[in-house]
């Protein structure tokens, strides 16, 4: 036992939780009233598990570095750990003579099994564990449907939320934590070899986000003020940047669902804003959470077709199809312009997030699982229950999912959605000069408009990898083969 051991001291485990107020595990180590201390474990197995990408390892260095400011400045320690989740925590345990260990709960596959894992061993030693829900509305065990199992479809699901009534009023952060003094060792942020170095490609994150508590407090206060008022009208035009970009902040808990809702409600209220606009974006709120309760039920569905007919889907190994992609040149705009966002700043709208993950699916027939990949690889929101039920419902293998033989055409897509061009023309500059009328089908301009513009197709911009209506065809057939094999 060391000298800075206090009988009763408290541990908290931030995972991603990454905020101090509405965060119940601080809470209650602050009603508790023994020292405290927070402790963050880069575990083992998130590199198998694929937990990080290099977008959110980035963002995750960032937000770690917030929020150990925070607890700082309340007088408590943040020790950083990396490896196995149980013996790390046992460690910490033993060096401080903890009495508590609390944390938030998570509702991942992998995240259950250790959770569970640690309780067990910590249990066994005497120690009191408590685990709460920071990060849902609704945990995936507290609504079902009226007969009684999981929810299946979105509609009726949300509808179930919305009869719950309003979510509990989110805690303010707290002022008052006594920390444990002289805390055991710590590795630094940097000892967790989070940041991108050689190449140094995070310019475009560093533009555009501010990672951490802070940050996303002022990411909703801008969103309501800014743009709030146009969301259900605009939400889909993904060059008026009429959503709250809060989706990273919220993958990380640097914002609770909560504080998001009554946020929002307070906003509408105060302003005087119709239903619409507040409507609209809860009911988007509550797609997340739908996601959280199939994962939860269905905890297969990162890695396995939700509908099993699938199963036989005959995906094409096409590398150089799927680099074509990943970087943006496919020769279909909307679709470059879509997959550079994501390269640059982490992020791709939602509608183009749709677009996108059809056209690998459905024009070059490449499994879903390699386009989730990619995304958890890049997206700084890279979330597992959303990107994996988002995936599958563009598939049409998921639950309540799009059926397959819906496939977006990404021409009328982009004459649609993006119909003066303003997002396509920052994204893919080399067509700017272009005409609206050619911009989402380059390969249809006559070539003196083509000339006109300074565009060389095959030169300054590829020619299409595929022709849409051919691909549409092929992937109907590859769809009716499953239906008739089944
Ligand atoms: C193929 C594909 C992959 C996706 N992968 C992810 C992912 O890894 N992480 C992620 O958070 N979202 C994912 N989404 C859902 C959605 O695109 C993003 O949540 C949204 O674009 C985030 O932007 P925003 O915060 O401005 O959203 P807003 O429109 O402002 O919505 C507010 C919040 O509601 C939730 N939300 C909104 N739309 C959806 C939706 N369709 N499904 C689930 N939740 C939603 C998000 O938490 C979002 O932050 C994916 C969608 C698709 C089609």
């Amino acid at each position: 036992m060391s000298s800075s051991q206090i009988d009763g001291a408290t541990v908290i485990w931030f995972r991603d939780d990454l905020r101090i107020a509405d965060n119940p595990s601080v809470c209650k180590a602050a009603e508790i009233g023994y020292p405290a201390l927070a402790c963050f474990i880069l575990e083992d197995c998130d590199a198998k598990l694929g937990r990080y990408g290099g977008a959110t390892k980035w963002w995750l260095y960032h937000s770690l570095s917030r929020l150990r400011e925070a607890l700082t400045e309340l007088g408590v320690p943040l020790v950083v750990r990396k490896g196995d989740a149980a013996s790390e925590l046992m460690q910490i345990v033993k060096e401080t003579g903890a009495s508590t260990v609390l944390w938030n709960r998570r509702y991942d596959p992998a995240g259950i099994e250790t959770d569970k894992a640690v309780k067990s061993a910590l249990k066994d030693e005497g120690i009191a564990v408590e685990s709460f829900n920071a990060n849902l509305l609704t945990e995936p065990w507290e609504i079902e449907t009226s007969s009684g199992g999981p929810f299946r479809v979105y509609t009726p699901f949300w509808r179930a939320l919305r009869q719950r009534g309003e979510p509990p009023a989110p805690t303010p952060a707290i002022r008052k934590l006594a920390g444990l003094n002289d805390p055991p060792e710590s590795l630094s942020i940097d000892d967790l070899a989070l940041l991108p170095r050689k190449p140094d490609w995070a310019g475009g994150l560093r533009e555009t986000w501010t990672p951490g508590e802070a940050g996303a407090q002022a990411r909703m206060r801008d969103f309501l003020e800014s743009t709030f008022e146009r969301y259900a009208a605009e939400r889909d035009l993904p060059g008026s940047s009429a959503t709250s970009m809060i989706s990273p902040h919220l993958r990380f808990g640097e914002i609770s669902p909560r504080q998001i809702w009554h946020a929002a409600c307070h906003h509408a209220a105060r302003e005087g804003i119709a239903d619409k606009p507040l409507e609209k974006f809860l009911s988007e709120l509550a797609w997340r959470e739908f996601s959280y309760h199939l994962l939860f039920h269905f905890p297969s569905l990162p890695g396995e077709n939700y509908q099993s007919k699938f199963d036989c889907f005959p995906w094409k190994d096409d590398d150089a199809a799927f680099g074509a992609w990943s970087m943006g040149r496919t020769g279909y705009p909307i679709v470059d312009a879509g997959m550079r966002e994501l390269w640059h700043t982490g992020y791709m709208h939602n509608r183009v997030r749709m677009v996108v993950a059809s056209f690998l699916i459905k024009h070059l027939m490449i499994d879903w699982r390699k386009g989730a990949a990619w995304f958890r690889d890049t997206l700084v929101d890279a979330d597992i229950a959303n990107n994996s039920a988002s995936w599958q419902w563009v598939a049409g293998c998921g639950a309540d999912a799009a059926p397959y033989f819906r496939i977006f055409n990404p021409i009328t897509q982009g004459e649609k959605f993006d119909a003066d061009g303003v997002y396509t023309r920052r994204w893919v500059p080399e067509l700017s000069s272009l005409p609206n009328e050619y911009l989402f089908r380059p390969f249809d301009a006559p070539q003196n408009v083509l000339k006109k513009a300074g565009v060389e197709l095959g030169e300054t911009y590829p020619h299409p990898l595929v022709d849409h209506s051919k691909a549409r065809v092929r992937a109907l057939d590859a769809f009716h083969s499953l239906s008739s094999a089944a």
